[in-house]
């Protein structure tokens, strides 16, 4: 079955038009209309296809397209065979060719474009096992699971050896973690109360409905106004009560100073974590910040738009960040993410992926699920993120029950999504944006 051909990829611009309801609003993106470059590999088995996308914002979802036609050279042809018995090889050919390395390397547009091609091929990978993809990485062996990972830069934190001995040490048990997994899920918090342009009155009815159906952590967005920040914090550490759990986001608004004195502001409602509190490239910012607010008991996360495994490596070794949060589309697909998810291991810094947007949920729960299964064993201050839109136009749709990510059965990375969904959606001959198109005429 590894003997299939991949002989065609293609690729859709698909935007939903979030930002007019103010879904998905932050302190730097006010109007997100939450998109995927969709793509799916045609192989010579003419039932058999791998479906994989890259979460992006609006516009800049063309130039992303753009990207994924241009590595599709470098896949047309190539057998399932081929790719998965050296996938290291065939991550350096994708994030290493030698005239498109340069608008990287293994970070922005390329990058992005890079994971949806990767996700397209791990779906395919699992699909072909029969397997959903986190079941797949979880029965394969350690030694094949390294052989995934590009360890280029990261040795002098993380070793092949280190790795595979993290691996070795997580079959210990790993039996009943996937029966506990199956039986309960794993713990998720969600955003979908407390996006920043959404009014008190909306946060105070979303919040009610979701304390109603079991959910205990919260995260709400911060940055813009310090006024607004409390009035809002306040609001929602009334509603959740003292023992429940809260988290703060400004999406990189402020200067390091600044992000100290406004986050102590913010210390009162007891924040477990502050997340992105600067540009996410600066690493030192990060260590200063999380030295400043360790004595406040508030962490620092970071990682939804962390570029690479390098930087990620630099994050864990400088101590700037308390919650590594992986994301299935900004890096390199389930290569890459391995390697961070082995780092995290070593360092011991809890993995608490970044979900939401369009198909992140669907994707990340894969990850999350082989990280407590065959990795950290651990659900202590560990939680994935789940926001509540968009679900419907996938497949296979996450599954939340009691609060908790069920693990998908189906076969494959969860990405498939209903053809009806995206000829509607897609940009800009599909008919909603048509219809959008018309009315501001
Ligand atoms: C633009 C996105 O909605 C962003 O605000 C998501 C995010 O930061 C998160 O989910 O965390
Ligand atoms: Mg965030």
């Amino acid at each position: 079955m590894l003997a299939i051909k991949i002989i065609n990829v293609s690729v859709r611009d698909v935007r939903f038009p979030t930002s007019l309801e103010q879904h998905g609003s932050d302190a730097m993106h006010t109007d997100p209309d939450y998109s995927v470059a969709y793509v799916v590999l045609e192989t010579d088995k003419a039932e058999l296809k791998g479906y994989g996308l890259t979460f992006t914002v609006g516009r800049g979802t063309e130039i992303v397209v753009c990207a994924v036609k241009a590595l599709s050279t470098l896949v047309v042809g190539k057998t399932l065979e081929e790719i998965t018995s050296d996938f290291r090889g065939f991550y350096r050919l994708l994030s290493s060719d030698g005239q498109m390395r340069w608008i990287g390397p293994e970070k922005g547009v390329i990058h992005l474009a890079t994971a949806a091609v990767l996700n397209a091929v791990w779906d395919l990978w699992a699909r072909v096992e029969r397997k959903p993809l986190w079941k797949l990485l979880v029965d394969m062996d350690p030694a094949k699971l390294i052989s995934c990972i590009d360890f280029r830069y990261l040795t002098d934190a993380l070793t092949e050896q280190e790795a595979l001995d993290i691996l070795v040490k997580g079959k210990k048990d790993q039996k009943s973690r996937e029966e506990q997994m199956l039986k309960e899920g794993y713990p998720a918090y969600t955003t979908s109360c407390a996006w920043l342009g959404y009014t008190d009155q909306q946060l105070t009815q979303l919040c009610n409905e979701a304390l109603a159906q079991g959910w205990t952590k919260f995260k709400v967005k911060v940055g813009a106004d310090l006024q607004d920040d409390i009035r809002r914090c306040s609001l929602i550490r009334k509603l959740i009560g003292p023992n429940n759990t809260l988290m703060i986001d400004a999406n990189q608004r402020w200067d390091v100073n600044e992000a100290i004195t406004w986050v102590t502001k913010l210390a009162e409602f007891q924040p477990l974590w502050i997340e992105e509190p600067t540009c996410p490239d600066d690493i030192l910012g990060h260590a200063s910040i999380s030295k400043a607010l360790a004595p406040l008991g508030i962490g620092v996360a970071s990682g939804e738009q962390c570029h690479n495994r390098v930087m990620f490596k630099q994050f864990l070794q400088a101590s700037a960040l308390q919650f590594v949060q992986i994301d299935s589309c900004r890096v390199g697909s389930v290569n890459e993410n391995l390697a961070t998810i082995l780092m995290a291991a070593k360092f011991n810094v809890p993995v608490c992926p970044h979900a939401g947007g369009v198909g992140l949920c669907e994707l990340v729960q894969h990850l999350i699920l082989f990280d407590y299964i065959s990795v950290s064993a651990s659900l202590s201050n560990r939680m994935c993120e789940f926001v509540d839109h968009l679900h419907e136009h996938f497949k296979s749709p996450t599954v939340i029950r009691n609060a908790k990510y069920i693990p998908p059965k189906d076969p494959g990375f969860s990405c498939e999504m209903l053809e009806e969904s995206v000829k509607k959606h897609q940009y800009p001959e599909g008919e909603v944006w048509r219809a959008i198109e018309k009315q501001q005429k």
